[in-house]
């Protein structure tokens, strides 16, 4: 194993194996970065891995390593705290800090148990009711400690579950506003992952549940302490090894999460790999076999008994060379964590080593300092475990706050496509349409999918456009109903500017069938439904649509005609496949029958596209509907001859190419 420092200077040199020569400069600004890199070589692994800077645990470092992020963090979580307070959080709150607080109650009764003792040795004589009055007390606080824990994971779940629906409904009206360029804008992108609308909200209730932890470690750490020191204060000794006691632990707590962070990645920049040709190919040799896409060229080719050869041949030629980058980077770690491990050895062992040096200078006092080191040690084993938790969600905390942050700031996304003020007041004859020297790059694109394009289209006329492929038919009608704005030029619907219209109104005027568009995660007749969501519960409309569609023979043969989905979302088949001889299959399907659940239905893309097409119509149906202006992009593309020539002619439809 080498180790030698590197810092990339270009890309061909970080590639470049000489590297690990360490003639390069230490620190380096080629990349925008200053951070420096250690070249590590674990087998036949290369690992360039940022040199970590040492992380010192005190609780509450993470906070004052980033003053202003914190503080300005903190807004949200005073927001959360408003939104979820009620009665289920304040009885939390009450049931978390009585828990709390019993370490304490228990410590105290178990000290004055100590205290009666040593009046017991000292006058020889036992103090009855004082003892009666101590056991009660004590075994009242356990009873309640036990039935707390137990309320208090009642109370666990229902809170948990009350935040997710919370915050599942909160994102939900947020991230469905965002318009097509927002939601496409990678910044965006990664904003919306972080609330993650599928995976129901787990980060929030984590986060409050950490902080509550937290607040809590720190009651009982205080109150335990102060416990303690009233306890102890009258016997020297036990002050003494009491207090090491404490010192010791959070020295050993402390360690312990050095330890932890430095055998984990988290936080640092590294890249590994490996240039062994031997192993680069056993590992594709690998894939080759397993993957099912190349079953049929290996047993037509007859590759099995040559692919066998060729893996020995290389397993040999590698010997124990081969392994896994983690195996190797495991026992790197190990070596880097010895000295931390003796220091914590040490001060774990301090205390009982301090115990017998003390007690051997004052053998009078023995069963006294006994009895405190057995309290203060297992005081102490409580207090560990407190620092433990302080250290790992202080540490957490900042990242939690975060997550806090990343929910609430989907409500501030700005959408890019600016509603207008003006009314659109269209009319069943139709709108106009007019473009002037429009032209339009997609967001990200350095090319102009729409150069200078001029055309006009009157009210009630149709108009078909045609062009090759990619020369901007599609985009067009994405201008027209303004899911992008135009980069340059006007668009005007009767005579007026689109971007000063309001987008209720124009988007009621329109019903646009895309050339992408998509079927949605709900029953059939939803799909159909949601093309006019304020008819969605009219049946009549709804076949009405599914007729001009050409879909209602189509639904008509579905199993659940109407109901039938093309993917439920919420079934879930996790079947353990436990592989039995005669498993053709079978646990799958009496796992569907049971469940009652069927294998997604298939559609043909002809089909797709009837229903489709029918959610289009939907738009145009009902009293109050007003379409001045049907937009259609290849409507007949997946149609056989027959539906193709049933199709409703429109105002604006093209062939497809
Ligand atoms: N989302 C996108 N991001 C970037 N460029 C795009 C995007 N969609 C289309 N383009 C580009 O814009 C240009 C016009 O595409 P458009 O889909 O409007 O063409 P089209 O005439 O409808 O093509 P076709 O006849 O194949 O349907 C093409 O060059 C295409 O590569």
């Amino acid at each position: 194993m080498q180790n030698r420092d590197v810092v990339p200077n270009s890309p061909s040199e970080k590639c470049d194996c000489s590297l690990a020569s360490g003639n390069l400069p230490r620190r380096t600004e080629s990349f925008g970065t200053t951070k420096a890199f250690d070249h590590q070589t674990l087998g036949i692994w290369d690992l360039y891995i940022e040199k970590p800077s040492i992380k010192w645990h005190i609780p509450l470092c993470p906070f004052l390593a980033d003053k202003t992020r914190f503080i300005d963090d903190l807004q949200y979580l005073w927001r959360a705290i408003h939104d979820l307070s009620g009665p289920l959080l304040l009885a939390r709150l009450a049931v978390s800090a009585a828990l709390a607080l019993s370490p304490a109650a228990s410590l105290w009764f178990t000290g004055n148990f100590l205290r009666l003792v040593q009046a017991t040795i000292n006058d020889g004589e036992l103090d009855g009711p004082t003892l009666v009055r101590l056991m009660c007390g004590r075994v009242a606080c356990s009873l309640a400690q036990c039935l707390l824990e137990r309320v208090d994971g009642w109370l666990y779940l229902a809170f948990d579950d009350f935040v997710k629906r919370h915050y599942s409904r909160y994102a939900f009206k947020h991230v469905a506003r965002i318009d097509v360029p927002t939601f496409m804008d990678p910044s965006v992108s990664q904003r919306l992952d972080a609330v993650s609308l599928r995976y129901g909200f787990c980060t929030v209730g984590r986060t409050l549940d950490s902080l509550l932890r937290s607040g809590c470690s720190i009651i009982v750490l205080f109150t335990q302490v102060s416990v303690l020191a009233a306890i102890l204060r009258e016997q020297g000794m036990g002050s003494t090894l009491g207090f090491l006691t404490c010192f010791c632990h959070l020295v050993v707590c402390a360690l312990t999460q050095m330890e932890l962070s430095n055998s984990s990645l988290e936080g640092l920049a590294y890249a590994a790999t490996t240039r062994n040709e031997d192993y680069v190919k056993m590992e594709g040799l690998k894939q080759l076999v397993s993957d099912r896409e190349h079953r049929q060229e290996i047993v037509v080719n007859g590759l099995g008994p040559y692919l066998s050869r060729q893996f020995l041949e290389l397993s040999c030629r590698l010997g124990n060379r081969a392994g896994e980058f983690w195996s190797h980077f495991l026992i790197y770690q190990r070596k880097t964590n010895h000295a931390i491990h003796l220091v914590k050895w040490f001060a774990g062992e301090l205390p009982e080593i301090a115990f017998i040096l003390i007690v051997s200078q004052k053998l009078v006092n023995f069963p006294m300092a006994l009895a405190a080191f057995t309290l203060t040690q297992s005081a102490a084993k409580n207090l560990r475990l407190n620092l433990n938790s302080i250290f790992q969600q202080t540490g957490d905390f900042s990242s939690q706050l975060s997550n806090l942050r990343a929910i609430y700031a989907v409500s501030e996304i700005e959408n890019q496509v600016v509603d207008g003020t003006e009314d659109l007041n269209p009319n069943r004859d139709g709108v106009s349409l007019e473009f002037e020297d429009v032209s339009f790059k997609y967001p990200g694109s350095k090319s102009y999918a729409l150069r200078h394009v001029s055309f006009k289209v009157q009210t009630g006329q149709l108009c078909v456009i045609v062009g090759f492929n990619g020369s901007g038919k599609s985009t067009i009608l994405k201008l027209t109903a303004r899911i992008f704005d135009a980069t340059e030029g006007t668009i005007r619907i009767n005579g007026c500017d689109v971007r000063r219209l309001k987008l209720d109104d124009l988007r009621r005027s329109m019903a646009v069938l895309f050339q992408d568009y998509s079927l949605f995660p709900v029953s059939i007749k939803d799909n159909i439904a949601l093309g006019n969501p304020n008819h969605a519960t009219d049946q009549d409309l709804i076949n009405e649509a599914a007729r001009l569609g050409g879909a209602d023979s189509v639904i008509r043969r579905l199993s659940d005609n109407w109901d039938t989905y093309i993917c439920r979302p919420d079934s879930v088949h996790d079947v353990i496949r436990i592989q039995h001889k005669d498993d053709d299959g079978a646990i799958d399907r009496e796992l569907r029958r049971m469940t009652g659940t069927q294998l997604p239905q298939g559609l043909s893309g002809g089909q797709q596209q009837r229903i489709a097409v029918a959610r289009t119509f939907m738009h145009t149906l009902g009293r109050d509907t007003a379409v001045g202006l049907l937009l259609f992009d290849e409507p007949s593309a997946a149609l056989d001859p027959v539906a193709e020539h049933g199709m409703t002619p429109c105002s604006a439809l093209r062939p497809h190419w």
